[in-house]
């Protein structure tokens, strides 16, 4: 059977179901060949193709209607793309040119094939919901630290792919709106999708610079929502969460609620501040609580209270395990970032200390059995630039790295979470000097050793692309 409607463009393409048959809508270099259909948007048509120099399968974008804006938006998103390099986002490999009249620039980038976010909608644990959205935060916190902003996260553009016992990864693609935050002219309205897009970008107002990223921040909070109630926002988000109560844990709650604040000055004040939080709360185990906590299910704040007046490190330390005492610390780092939100500043540092305390008892209990306390002490540690000075800072991370070398173990994962704390040193320390060098020196030796030992691990990859980037920008040069 043969399709057109909605895929039907200027050239008049016919596309049929069997894949096979499928044709590009113009001539493009021979060494591509159609393999078939995988979707159309608002401006373009995107298709699975064999890249027959390199060997690979790729997915091409095409013009629908190939104009000089639609042509100037498809290399404004190939830029946006090449800017980043994370496996949340997906890789743009190159950008053709038309061959002949007929034919227009094309987009050729990495192949993502799995079901789409919206799929899984309320049919994932809360947990792999709380991951799932950590790893896109992570993604689109790299496209802010590059000045873009996506503009229209949606269940849509989400692709899961999952590769044997891996965790699923969420891949961000469509990033035909990304635009700067300080571009004077925003894709008001444009080809956003309603009920995900904020409040402020179905207006007709200009969103000020310093308030653009606020949006993806909203975005994401409502795929959240959508991923654990299995709805999208509705006008009242805080009733909409009330009636999955047993799902939502009071943090898990107010993490939403902020993300959707109608207002964007009450959002987060920055994605990487979103992919802290979720970092805290997809470890966060309301079930590990002492029941009286699970009880006081209202607020965090009910919940920290009983936390700093009823709970010393030492009276847990005890008999509590690795994985308790990680909760413990989620739950002080947590508490930490709802005062510092409130303003109070020197409450949240003492939080934060107790944070860090407690995730030091886990690395030194856990003894090198998991390195996942000592990697998120790190991640930790390096969202409190508000709370702590630099000095303070990069104390801290040398005290990690002090834990970190009295693990005796071969683990690829040790040889990373050193890397991570190297990097982090080297990024408080100005450029150009003796020590910012050394620093980032141990981190390329470090992500080395770990990729001998495993070497397709993307989060290995990013962080080695992240250091190579520093390593460059002190030489002058890019990634
Ligand atoms: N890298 C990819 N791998 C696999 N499929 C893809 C890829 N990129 C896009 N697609 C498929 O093509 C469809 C259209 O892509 P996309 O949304 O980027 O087009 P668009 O015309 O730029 O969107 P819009 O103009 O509506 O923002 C997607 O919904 C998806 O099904």
């Amino acid at each position: 059977m043969v399709r057109e409607g909605n895929n039907a463009n200027k050239y008049n393409v016919l596309i049929s179901d069997n894949d096979g048959d499928a044709s590009f809508p113009y001539r493009i270099a021979e060494r591509y060949h159609c393999k078939g259909f995988l979707g159309s948007g608002g401006s373009g048509l995107v298709f699975k193709a064999w890249d027959d120099m390199l060997q690979r399968m790729v997915a091409i974008k095409f013009i629908r209607n190939p104009s000089f804006v639609a042509r100037q938006r498809l290399v404004a998103e190939a830029r946006a793309l090449a800017k980043v390099n994370h496996p949340s986002i997906c890789s743009i490999y190159d950008i053709g040119e038309p061959v002949d009249e007929h034919s227009s620039l094309f987009m050729v980038m990495e192949l993502i094939e799995g079901p789409r976010l919206a799929e899984l909608a309320g049919k994932l644990t809360t947990t792999q919901a709380i991951k799932l959205i950590h790893k896109l935060a992570e993604g689109v916190s790299e496209l802010h630290a590059v000045g873009l902003v996506h503009n229209d996260i949606n269940p849509g553009n989400v692709i899961i792919t999952q590769q044997g016992n891996e965790e699923p990864m969420p891949t961000l693609i469509d990033l035909s709106i990304a635009g700067r935050p300080s571009k004077q002219s925003r894709p008001k309205g444009f080809g956003v999708t309603p009920l995900f897009c904020a409040p402020e970008q179905r207006e007709d107002n200009e969103i000020a610079a310093d308030m653009l990223e606020k949006v993806d921040i909203y975005s994401l909070g409502a795929l959240l929502l959508f991923l654990v109630s299995g709805q999208a926002p509705s006008k009242n988000p805080a009733a909409q969460l009330k009636t999955i109560r047993r799902r939502c844990s009071p943090p898990l709650r107010k993490f939403i609620l902020r993300c959707l604040a109608e207002s964007p000055k009450k959002r987060f004040s920055s994605m990487a501040e979103v992919v802290g939080i979720l970092g805290e709360l997809s470890y966060y185990k309301p079930n590990r609580q002492p029941a009286i906590l699970a009880a006081s299910a209202g607020v965090i704040v009910a919940l920290s209270v009983l936390v700093t007046t009823q709970l010393t490190p030492s009276a847990w330390s005890d008999d509590e395990d690795s994985e308790g005492l990680v909760n413990q610390a989620s739950m002080h780092a947590l508490y930490a970032t709802q005062l510092m939100h409130e303003g109070k500043g020197r409450e949240a540092r003492q939080q934060a200390q107790k944070s860090i305390q407690y995730y030091r008892q886990a690395i030194t209990l856990s003894d090198g059995q998991t390195i996942e306390p000592l990697l998120r002490l790190v991640d930790f540690v390096v969202t409190q630039q508000q709370l702590f000075s630099q000095s303070e800072l990069s104390a801290l991370l040398l005290d990690t790295l002090s834990l970190a070398e009295n693990i005796n173990s071969e683990q690829p994962q040790l040889a990373f979470a050193m890397a991570k704390i190297y990097y982090h040193l080297a990024k408080l320390h100005q450029p150009r000097t003796n020590v910012y060098q050394r620093w980032l020196e141990h981190a390329k030796t470090a992500i080395e050793r770990a990729l001998s030992i495993q070497p397709d691990t993307p989060h290995y990859r990013t962080l080695e692309c992240k250091i190579d980037a520093l390593q460059n920008q002190s030489s002058g040069g890019t990634c």
